[in-house]
C-alpha cells in the first residue's frame, strides 16, 4: 500500500463524522482542502487497492466514469445498478459495451413515476472493503460546481473465515439495514454477490443509520423499514427527548420538489413533519408541532451561480407543480453557504435536519438522495396502514449517542468548550437567510429574460 498518508487518513481525524462536501471548480482553494473530496480522490489507490466495485446512481457518463478510476483500476469488475429502461437503457449498454469489465443491473421498477436515485458505492479492496452513500450523479457536471455530499466509511476489514458472520454489524444495525435494502432489488446474481461480500466484512464500525426507499406499497412489519417511517421509527428509539428539543425547528434542504398536496395538511407539515418532529418515545411530552424551515435556491440563488441558469437544469422544479403549492414558497429560504465557500454553488446535495433555535445546536442531522416528495420518502394511504413508495432512495442519518457514547448533541458554530460536544460540519449557513418580498423559487420550465446570469446568458428553456 501507498507509504503517504493517504488523502483520507489526511481528513478523518477532521472528520469523525466521514461527512465530506464535493471539491467546487472555481472557490479557493481552503474550501477544498479539508472536509472535501472529489470522485478521484474517492476511488483513488490511497483509499485501497481495488479488487472490484459497485455504483448506484440515476445518470452515468460510463465513459467518464472509468476515467475516474485511476489507471491501475479501470479493468477491474464494475457492476452499474441503473433505472434506465427503454431508450436510455439501450443507450447505456451501447456506452457499456465496450468495457468487458462492466456488468450492467437494472433495478426493477414497476411503479410509475419512480426512479432510481440511489447514490451508493461499494469498494472492495484487497484489505476490506467501503460503503459511500452520496448524492452527486456519475456524471461530470454533478462533480465540478455543486455542492453535493459524500459519507464514506470507514474501511470495513474482512472477517476471518471461522469468525461468526453473525459478528460485524454495528450499534445502527448499518449492515443488516444495508442488507436488508439490497434484499429489495430482488434475485440479481451480481448484486447477490455483492450482498455475500458485505456479510463477510465487519461493519461494526459504522456509526450511522441507513435510512432507505424502495419501491412498494409497504404495510405491516414493513411499514416502518422505509422512507419517512425508517426515520420515525429510529428517532422513537435513538431520537433526542421531546423536552431538549420542545419547540426546535426542522430544517429540509433539497434540489427538487414533488407535488406536495394543495395544502400543507395534506402531506408536508402532517405525516412528513410528524416523523422528522420524532422524539424519544419514552416522553408523555405532547409536543406542539415544530416549525419547519425549508431551503430552495431562489431564481437569484441560481442566476448568480458558477454555473449561471444552467445549474437549474439539476433544479427539476416545475410549473406544473409550483401553481397547485403556492403555501410551499412560505416555508423556503435561500440557498447560502458563505462558510463553506459554497454560496455560488448550486445544491444537488439533500440534508434535513433539526436544529436548536439559536442555531447553535443539531439534534441529529441526514444525507440522502431523497429530495422533497412523496415518491422518495412515502405517503400513506388505506388510512395510514400502507407507506407507498415511488423511488429508490438511500440516506444516513447521524444521532449523537451513536457516533459518540454521551453525545447528546452536535455543535454547529463555535465550539462548546464542555468536552462532550463534537462539531457537526454543516454544508450550508445559519441563521437562515429568508427569500426577499421580489424572490420566486427556482422553476425549471419557465425562461429567465429579464436579467443574464453570471455567464451573460439568459434562460429560455423550450
Ligand atoms: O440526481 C438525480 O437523481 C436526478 C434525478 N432526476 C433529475 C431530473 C428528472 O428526473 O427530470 C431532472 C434533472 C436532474 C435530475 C437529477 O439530478
Amino acid at each position: 500500500t501507498s507509504e503517504k498518508m493517504s488523502p483520507y487518513e489526511n481528513y478523518i481525524e477532521a472528520a469523525p463524522l466521514n461527512f465530506f462536501l464535493t471539491k467546487v471548480f472555481g472557490i479557493p482553494n481552503h474550501y477544498n482542502s479539508s472536509l472535501a473530496v472529489g470522485i478521484k480522490d474517492i476511488l483513488s489507490a490511497s483509499m485501497g487497492n481495488l479488487i472490484s466495485s459497485a455504483q448506484f446512481n440515476y445518470m452515468f457518463d460510463i465513459p467518464w466514469l472509468v476515467q475516474q478510476y485511476p489507471e491501475q483500476f479501470r479493468s477491474k469488475p464494475l457492476l452499474i445498478i441503473h433505472g434506465s429502461q427503454r431508450a436510455d437503457k439501450t443507450t447505456l449498454h451501447e456506452n457499456a459495451h465496450r468495457y468487458p469489465n462492466i456488468t450492467l443491473c437494472q433495478a426493477k421498477l414497476d411503479i410509475m413515476y419512480g426512479t432510481h436515485h440511489s447514490k451508493m458505492m461499494f469498494l472492495l479492496y484487497d484489505n476490506g472493503m467501503r460503503v459511500v452513500i452520496h448524492t452527486a450523479n456519475i456524471i461530470h457536471n454533478d462533480w465540478y460546481q455543486k455542492t453535493q455530499g459524500v459519507w464514506i466509511s470507514p474501511l470495513f476489514p474482512k472477517l476471518a473465515s471461522d469468525q461468526d458472520l453473525s459478528q460485524g454489524d454495528s450499534v445502527t444495525q448499518f449492515r443488516k439495514d444495508l442488507l436488508e435494502y439490497l434484499g429489495a432489488y430482488g434475485t440479481n446474481k451480481h448484486l447477490q454477490e455483492w450482498q455475500e461480500t458485505i456479510r463477510q466484512h465487519d461493519m461494526s464500525s459504522a456509526k450511522v443509520f441507513i435510512i432507505g426507499s424502495v419501491p412498494g406499497r409497504h404495510t405491516g412489519a414493513s411499514k416502518m423499514k422505509w422512507g419517512h417511517l425508517k426515520l420515525r421509527k429510529v428517532l422513537q428509539e435513538h431520537g433526542p427527548d421531546g423536552s431538549t428539543v420542545k419547540d426546535w425547528p426542522v430544517i429540509g434542504q433539497f434540489s427538487s420538489v414533488g407535488s406536495l398536496g394543495s395544502g400543507p395538511e395534506n402531506w408536508l407539515s402532517s405525516e412528513w413533519l410528524e416523523s422528522l418532529s420524532t422524539v424519544q418515545a419514552n416522553g408523555i411530552v405532547k409536543l406542539s408541532k415544530p416549525k419547519l424551515n425549508l431551503i430552495f435556491p431562489c431564481v437569484e440563488n441560481v442566476r448568480r451561480s458558477l454555473e449561471g441558469y444552467p445549474a437549474g437544469a439539476s433544479l427539476p422544479y416545475s410549473i406544473k407543480n409550483a401553481r397547485k403549492q403556492q403555501y410551499f414558497n412560505t416555508f423556503l429560504h435561500q440557498w447560502r453557504a458563505f462558510s463553506r465557500g459554497r454560496s455560488r454553488a448550486s445544491p444537488h446535495i439533500k440534508t434535513y435536519t433539526r436544529i436548536s433555535p439559536d442555531a447553535q445546536y443539531l439534534a441529529w442531522f441526514i444525507v440522502t438522495s431523497a429530495n422533497l416528495s412523496k415518491a422518495a420518502w412515502g405517503a400513506y394511504e388505506k388510512n395510514n396502514s400502507q407507506l407507498f413508495i415511488r423511488s429508490y432512495e438511500i440516506g444516513v442519518l447521524f444521532v449523537p449517542s451513536k457516533v459518540e457514547e454521551n453525545l447528546k448533541l452536535f455543535n454547529v458554530q463555535g465550539v462548546d468548550s464542555s468536552k462532550d460536544s463534537m462539531l457537526f460540519p454543516l454544508p450550508w449557513d445559519v441563521p437562515l437567510t429568508s427569500y426577499t418580498q421580489t424572490d420566486r423559487p427556482w422553476l425549471w420550465d419557465i425562461a429567465y429574460t429579464d436579467k443574464p446570469d453570471s455567464q451573460g446568458n439568459m434562460w429560455c428553456p423550450s
